[in-house]
């Protein structure tokens, strides 16, 4: 597919095995100012799965489906795979692509916002793995924020109602879906987008995780009532992060009278650590201990549309066509400088 002369997909990578543990959590909070009691406890999250993260199996998994999609649809490019923190690395990635003869590729990232940690991370760590390789790295373009892409949407829709279908039938009418996203610094989410877009308070990322709990709550349809909440808040606890946390919420919908919950991880897109510890042990523990009904949205994962989505966009990338979008949002510019900039 001109001008590309192969597809890199990146992901954030996750531990194999008990000993990756600690490296992983290294690489990943090298200067970051995370507390060490935060990163002891969140090593404990990969021990109770044997250190093993589903996200590298989730990676193989989508990669898998891309290639046979790739092939079917006569897309011929080479597919490649890195990862900012575990193996395979980045950089390992774009040296094996220099000595392959790659000039030039397209990439995609395992992250469907605007904010540093979701974008513009990527965009330094792509340049950081070229610097390392030397002259002969190819160029790697990365494909914009893909948050409101109807590929990224159906699956959202598809998976809420499954989980609606698997709560009780006297509790689904009623049932409140709670649309969750990671949480980050306050100071991040305003930084978020492109300046000269003008967004307030929370910036883009806010503005975006809004219009996809809409999106998928008017296409669930039902009526059901919503509400927007975070996980995973890590860093000091003087520092403020984007609010409510899921399990704060939960207490107070349970308060009022709530009696189920539908969990949709829409700040994601498979269901990682994050989704299997923060959601599945630690919120559904909340929910149990407050009589709640609670059932978890699978991420998209490797649903069709969102394998699609991937050739899709691989397309308007390659044909410098009009960025497909199901909100009026615009998102961060093709090839910006500045946007999502504040870490
Ligand atoms: C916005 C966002 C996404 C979504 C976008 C995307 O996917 O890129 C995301 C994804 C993920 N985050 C992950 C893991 C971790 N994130 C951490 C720490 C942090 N995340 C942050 C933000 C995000 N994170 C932030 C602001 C920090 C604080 C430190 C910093 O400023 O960088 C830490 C350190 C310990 C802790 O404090 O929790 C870990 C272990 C995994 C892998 C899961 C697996 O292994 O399956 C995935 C997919
Ligand atoms: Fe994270």
């Amino acid at each position: 597919m001109r001008p590309y002369d192969a597809f890199l997909l990146i992901s954030f990578g996750g531990p194999e095995a008990e000993d990756d543990v600690i490296p992983f959590l290294e690489n990943v909070t090298r200067g970051r100012g995370i507390p060490r009691e935060r990163l002891a406890e969140v090593g404990e999250h990969y021990f109770l799965f044997g250190g093993v993260s589903p996200i590298n199996g989730q990676c193989r998994d989508l990669l898998a489906a891309i290639r046979a999609d790739f092939t079917e649809h006569e897309v011929d490019l080479p597919v490649y795979w890195g990862n900012r923190f575990w193996a395979p690395m980045l950089t390992d990635t774009v040296r094996k692509m220099a000595e392959d003869g790659v000039r030039r590729a397209v990439a995609l990232s395992t992250s469907a916002y605007s904010n540093y940690s979701s974008h513009r991370a990527y965009l330094d760590d792509i340049e950081r793995a070229r610097a390392e390789v030397g002259p002969d790295a190819p160029e790697i373009e990365l494909i914009r924020p893909f948050f409101d892409h109807p590929g990224f949407i159906e699956p959202l829709v598809d998976h809420t109602l499954q989980a609606l279908e698997r709560l009780p039938e006297d509790k689904r009418t009623g049932a409140r879906l709670l649309f969750s996203a990671h949480s980050v610094p306050t100071a991040m989410a305003d930084a978020s987008g492109a300046p000269e877009q003008g967004y307030g308070t929370g910036g883009a990322y806010v503005a975006q995780l809004e219009e996809v709990a809409r999106l998928v709550a008017e296409r669930v349809g039902g009526g059901h009532r919503y509400d927007l909440v975070y996980q995973s808040r890590s860093g000091p606890p003087s520092q403020p992060w984007l609010e409510p946390d899921i399990n704060d919420r939960l207490e107070e919908l349970a308060a009022d009278g709530t009696e189920a919950v539908v969990v949709v991880p829409y700040g994601f897109v498979s269901d990682h650590m994050e989704v299997k510890y923060d959601l599945d042990n630690e919120a559904r523990q909340t929910a149990e201990k407050l009589g709640l009904a609670f059932e978890r949205a699978l991420a998209p994962g490797t649903h069709p549309a969102f394998v699609r989505m991937v050739r899709e966009l691989v397309a308007e990338r390659a044909q410098g066509a009009e960025r497909v979008g199901l909100s009026t949002l615009p998102g961060c510019p093709e090839g910006s400088a500045d946007c999502c900039a504040q870490r």
